[in-house]
């Protein structure tokens, strides 16, 4: 795209489709409907050309970073609108002082997240993975006998009672679980309206759980909140499921309480890196089922979620009230 190639469409920022967390191609056209889109990878080559133009960013999976550095070049830039639920990726502080404005989309991927996360319960409970091989790789023995975890009657605690945990609680009932919960904050209306049981310490609610599952936003306060004390806590025949953010768990701690056999098993959707290396404990273990970061991915749900996306930076370049503007304090 030369400069004279400017068009009409106000020109938008986003990682290059081959990038690790690209979008996939058939949201490329989604993104091109509302705009002048430039990849990352042309942006590097030549920001001499895009820079001044681009007056949005759409940021996936926390790419491209937005540093500082980017916001220099960048003059014209009005938004960063990060198509995600978390946002630790960002630095909102930085965002806010140079006035830039922020969206997200807390409520466009919820129930596909929260899906996910019964899905993963669910096959861990019942060894979902071992039990395919055991059906389809013929250099494995067919085994009759893969006895899983009962899941009807037995007793989820949920960190974190947000639109995610909530969505979970919902679909754990249909279970005929009992439902626990901890966050920083009580939800009554919430606990209320599904009969949960809050508990305002995490410490007493780990030791009651068959399933422990975490869906807290990455913030300072529960970062590392998972490790050795907390797995001690739970039940020997505990199963861990993180499909939040990697951090908030102490990830060598959590293979420690794996090989102790202090807990039974875990499921992570995320992990720290991602993906890990070959060598990694965690690759290795017949107890751990291991996603790739994929809870908010069924086509309805990244397609509303590229769509939420692009509406708010839309609005944020004409200068309207933004869409699931995240407020910066
Ligand atoms: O935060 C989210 O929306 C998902 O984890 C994808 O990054």
């Amino acid at each position: 795209m030369a400069s004279s190639d400017v068009g009409d469409k106000p020109m938008v920022l986003t990682s290059h489709v081959d990038e690790l967390f690209a979008y996939p191609q058939i949201f490329v056209p989604v993104m091109e409907k509302y705009f002048q889109v430039v990849w990352w990878e042309d942006f590097e080559k030549d920001m001499e050309r895009y820079a001044r133009h681009i007056q949005g960013v759409l940021v996936n999976g926390g790419l491209p970073k937005v540093t500082a550095e980017l916001l220099d070049t960048l003059p014209n830039l009005r938004i960063i609108s990060t198509l995600s639920v978390g946002m630790d990726h960002l630095d909102l502080q930085l965002l806010k002082s140079r006035g830039i404005k922020v969206s997200s989309v807390p409520d466009v991927s919820s129930d596909c997240v929260a899906d996910w996360g019964m899905t993963l319960l669910t096959a861990a409970a019942r060894r979902l993975p071992e039990a395919i091989k055991s059906a389809t790789d013929t250099t494995t023995p067919f085994n009759y006998n893969i006895l899983g975890k009962k899941i009807t009657g037995s007793t989820l605690g949920i960190v974190g009672l947000g639109r995610i945990g909530y969505g979970i609680a919902e679909r754990a009932l249909g279970f005929k679980m009992k439902v626990l919960y901890f966050d920083i904050m009580r939800q009554p209306e919430r606990e209320a309206a599904l009969g949960l049981e809050f508990h305002s310490c995490l410490d007493q609610l780990l030791p009651n759980c068959d399933f422990i599952i975490i869906v807290v936003p990455l913030t300072p306060q529960t970062h590392g909140m998972m490790g050795r004390e907390q797995f001690k806590l739970m039940k020997p025949s505990a199963i861990f499921i993180n499909i939040a953010r990697a951090p908030v768990v102490h990830q060598d701690q959590l293979v420690e309480a794996l090989q102790n056999k202090t807990i039974q098993a875990a499921v992570l959707d995320v992990t720290s890196p991602e993906p890990l290396p070959p060598d990694h404990p965690l690759l290795h273990m017949p107890n751990v089922i291991i996603t790739p970061h994929m809870g908010a991915n069924s086509l309805e749900s990244r397609r509303g979620v590229v769509e939420a996306g692009c509406e708010s930076c839309t609005a944020a370049i004409r200068g309207g009230a933004i869409p699931r503007e995240v407020v910066l304090k």
